[in-house]
């Protein structure tokens, strides 16, 4: 099992930041977390990577039940972690190279000596993002996207069970998007890919792997289960409080808002 987490509640002075949340991952399984701003997911992640406690509720992350070993350091060389709070600690002038191969280390920036092997997997990593004709460019001069790829190259450098991708699309431009998500697609469809973690707020973003959903909302498990029983007009539109429509194209889902018979009058 690579997350276990059994009525799972953290408070923050009055504030129930999650509350009793559920939720269990399989090794292999691709889950997409989705919630609204506020909804609880950086929280959740947090939990997950050991740098927040439950106060409340069981949490075990890739076999390591929290609090009966303390085993922080250790977990997190096991998670492949891209968020906008890691982007902001790389090094600007570091190059790709460097920043991909920095993650065979869990550490920011590259202080220990390279094996010819860790050499070979950061080249083969790179071609596998599309960056390596950016690979001796400094990291500071990269844009969001390039730097989104390498990111995802210093996490995978670590071969981790969980690869935690928290709005990578953030900033991106539509082209730039939809290249990030075929690059995501891929790796999540190798044969020994890590189990992935996707969080976003757009719903437009759920590829196919991603066939498993968690909707969260103030804290709680609104639902989770099987993204094409989850992502459907009738329970999204009871999660948002205000009718919606999805529909599929491409076997990827499209969310608008139902109009309402004033503003279609108003409309006229
Ligand atoms: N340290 C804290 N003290 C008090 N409240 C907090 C703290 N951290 C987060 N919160 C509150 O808990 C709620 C959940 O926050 P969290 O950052 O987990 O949401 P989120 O789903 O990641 O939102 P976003 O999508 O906007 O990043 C929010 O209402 C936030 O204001």
């Amino acid at each position: 099992m690579i997350l276990e987490l059994e009525n799972v509640s953290r408070r923050r002075g009055d504030k129930m930041l999650l509350n009793n949340v559920n939720w269990q991952v399989r090794e292999g399984e691709h889950w997409v977390l989705y919630g609204l701003n506020g909804a609880g997911k950086t929280s959740l992640l947090n939990l997950i990577n050991a740098y927040f406690f439950p106060t409340e509720g069981k949490v075990s992350v890739l076999g390591m039940e929290f609090g009966k070993t303390y085993l922080a350091e250790k977990l997190r060389q096991q998670i492949g972690f891209v968020s906008s709070s890691i982007q902001q600690k790389i090094s600007p002038h570091d190059n790709a190279y460097e920043v991909v191969l920095s993650g065979a280390f869990a550490s920011i920036g590259l202080y220990q000596e390279t094996t010819e092997e860790i050499d070979q997997k950061g080249v083969d990593i790179l071609k596998e993002l599309g960056c390596l004709e950016y690979a001796n460019r400094k990291y500071e001069t990269l844009s969001h996207g390039e730097r989104q790829r390498v990111l995802i190259g210093r996490a995978l450098m670590a071969e981790p069970a969980l690869l935690v991708l928290d709005e990578p699309t953030n900033g991106l431009d539509f082209i730039a998007r939809e290249e990030l998500l075929e690059s995501i697609e891929n790796i999540a469809k190798k044969p020994d890919a890590p189990t992935i973690i996707y969080v976003t707020h757009h719903v437009e973003e759920i590829l196919p792997v991603f066939d498993k959903t968690l909707l969260l909302k103030d804290g709680e498990v609104f639902a989770s289960g099987n993204t094409d029983e989850l992502i459907t007009s009738e329970l999204l539109s009871e999660f948002f409080g205000m009718p919606v429509n999805v529909m599929w194209s491409n076997d990827r889902p499209l969310l608008s808002k139902v109009q309402n018979r004033t503003s279609a009058v108003q409309n006229v």
